[in-house]
């Protein structure tokens, strides 16, 4: 059995204050103990204080990107050594928007991947396609590129610990968010690649969560869906009491 996984992504929004005080408002509303993993990732500026504030509770939280080196000559980016040193655990890999802005690529996301393993840090990496993409039937053979190509070179047991969100361009901060049906559909399509990569066994251990306008009225569907182990969610992640509807259906539905 998966456990599910309900993680924020702040995205560049808020202040330090803002978020230590999100931190300290929900911590003790996410029981110890939970049966959904709650995280929250949020600009690398708040890491270090929100992860103090949330201390001896079960809310978790990550980054939204790194780079693949420890340390070096890399103007303005985010070592995984530092997160690490500062007992980050998770991380968001390949995010659609750092695909589209950031020159991020399937080698560099692949590159992230390994480095997250060599630093411990949960990733949590992205894939999806754009609505041209998804048009032309091309899904399928979209995702199929980002998770071989992501996936390249990690073990067995790696691979079962990677958490991937599914995230249709299209359905991203738009309110078009996409059916559970269909979402469902390329989940399991997702866990059929990585069987093809590896085994049966380590596909049915790795959490695909959907991303994309999932807010509280409508995680119910996707948390019911076989494929569907939790969400990736922006908007509706920003409000307290939100993301604790979020995160209470996460822990309701399976
Ligand atoms: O990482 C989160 C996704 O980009 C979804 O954002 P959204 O919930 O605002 O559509």
């Amino acid at each position: 059995m998966r456990k599910p996984i309900i993680a924020g992504n702040w995205k560049m929004n808020k202040t330090h204050e803002e978020a230590v005080s999100f931190i300290e408002d929900i911590k003790e509303k996410v029981p110890a103990g939970s049966k959904v993993d709650t995280v929250v990732c949020a600009p690398a500026l708040f890491l270090k204080s929100m992860n103090d504030a949330s201390e001896g509770s079960d809310v978790a939280v990550g980054a939204q990107t790194m780079h693949f080196e420890d340390n070096g000559a890399f103007t303005g980016e985010i070592s995984p050594e530092a997160l690490a040193d500062l007992s980050i655990p998770y991380v968001i890999i390949g995010h659609s928007e750092r695909r589209e802005m950031f020159n991020e690529t399937d080698d560099s996301v692949n590159k992230k991947l390994h480095a997250a393993f060599n630093h411990k840090l949960v990733p949590i990496m992205c894939c999806g396609e754009t609505l041209e993409e998804r048009e032309s039937d091309k899904t399928e053979s979209v995702v199929r590129g980002q998770v071989e190509k992501g996936f390249a070179g990690l073990s067995k047991e790696q691979a079962a610990q990677v958490v991937v969100a599914y995230e249709p361009i299209w359905a991203i901060g738009t309110g078009k968010s996409s059916t559970a049906k269909d979402a469902n559909e390329t989940c399991g399509t997702i866990r059929r690649i990585l069987s093809e990569l590896y085994d049966q066994e380590t596909a049915e251990a790795v959490r695909i969560q959907y991303g994309g306008s999932v807010k509280p009225e409508n995680i119910g569907g996707y948390m019911a869906m076989e494929h569907i182990d939790g969400a990736l969610v922006g908007g509706a992640s920003l409000k307290p009491d939100a993301f604790l509807q979020l995160v209470e259906a996460g822990s309701n539905e399976q």
